[in-house]
């Protein structure tokens, strides 16, 4: 199908954000921050990197949503992290993770379990990370996923089931399931993968999307058509990864609710 249909479908959710650019609250990683704030105005929203624990709980009251990603973890991330998830769940707002290398080291494997039993809204990750969160077996480099989102398709759903998350899995065509719907997203380019950080950035419009409305599926959607909308459009005249960054920031800004609703969009929801 072309398209995903009903209110909840991409182009009215991006209507919705550009006519009321939600605030998102974005503990991201030093790698990430200025491209993660960068794409989401671009694409209509309002970033505020905001993750010290004297003041995260407190801003996160104030958001519409809240985007946590591990890529530079350290103690004082974590306090932030834990201090914004709480003031989301207070303010009844939506927080989304980004579970960065979480296969890499015991650390990682252990706070992003603990960040999971949190009940995000939204998981985004590459396929390596969602096989590792899933429990399988993953062949992540570092923060580069190295697995095809094929591979992660069965883990996902059941990663989705087991935390009453959405899953969001990225790669050369991406999967979001809830547990029972489920599709494959088909765009982009293979210069993202080259441009550090576009998968980090995703998150965050993870989030804004997320601040628009109340079904997560539909926020991951509508967060994954954009970014495969604009990165399909940018790929046109780039010569390589450098050429292409400029271009999808642009695609990002100049992608209209209708052009989203041309987003390749293929169901793949388990029969009931
Ligand atoms: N080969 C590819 N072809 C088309 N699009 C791609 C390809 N690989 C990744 N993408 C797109 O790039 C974006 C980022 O996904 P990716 O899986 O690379 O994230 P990531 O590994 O978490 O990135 P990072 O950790 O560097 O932020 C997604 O929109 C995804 O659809
Ligand atoms: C390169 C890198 N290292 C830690 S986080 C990050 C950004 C991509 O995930
Ligand atoms: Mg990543």
């Amino acid at each position: 199908m072309s398209g995903w249909e009903g209110s909840g479908a991409p182009e009215h959710l991006l209507r919705a954000l550009r006519a009321e650019p939600p605030l998102v609250q974005c503990i991201t990683n030093y790698v990430a921050m200025n491209i993660a704030a960068n794409v989401l105005l671009a694409a209509g929203a309002s970033p505020a990197m905001v993750s010290d624990a004297a003041e995260a709980g407190e801003f996160a009251g104030i958001a519409g949503a809240v985007t946590i990603n591990i890529g530079t973890l350290s103690a004082a991330f974590l306090d932030g992290m834990n201090a914004a998830i709480l003031g989301a769940q207070a303010a009844g707002r939506p927080w989304v993770l980004d579970p960065v290398a979480c296969q890499a080291t015991r650390y990682r494997r252990e706070v992003v379990q603990m960040l999971v039993a949190q009940r995000p809204a939204i998981i985004r990750g590459n396929a390596s990370e969602i096989l590792s969160l899933a429990g399988e077996a993953s062949h992540g480099q570092g923060v580069d996923g190295r697995d095809t989102v094929a591979a992660a398709e069965d883990g996902a759903r059941r990663l989705a089931q087991s935390s009453g998350a959405v899953v969001a899995v990225t790669g050369a065509v991406d999967y979001v399931t809830d547990g029972q719907r489920a599709v494959w997203i088909e765009g982009g380019s293979p210069f993202m993968p080259m441009n550090t950080a576009l998968g980090c950035a995703l998150t965050c419009l993870c989030g804004a999307y997320a601040a628009v409305t109340d079904d997560a599926f539909d926020a991951a959607v509508g967060a994954l058509a954009h970014f495969a909308v604009a990165g399909a459009r940018a790929h046109e005249g780039a010569a390589g990864p450098g050429s292409f960054a400029p271009r999808f920031l642009d695609a990002l800004a100049l992608v209209t609710p209708e052009a989203l609703a041309g987003a390749v969009i293929r169901d793949a929801s388990v029969p009931a």
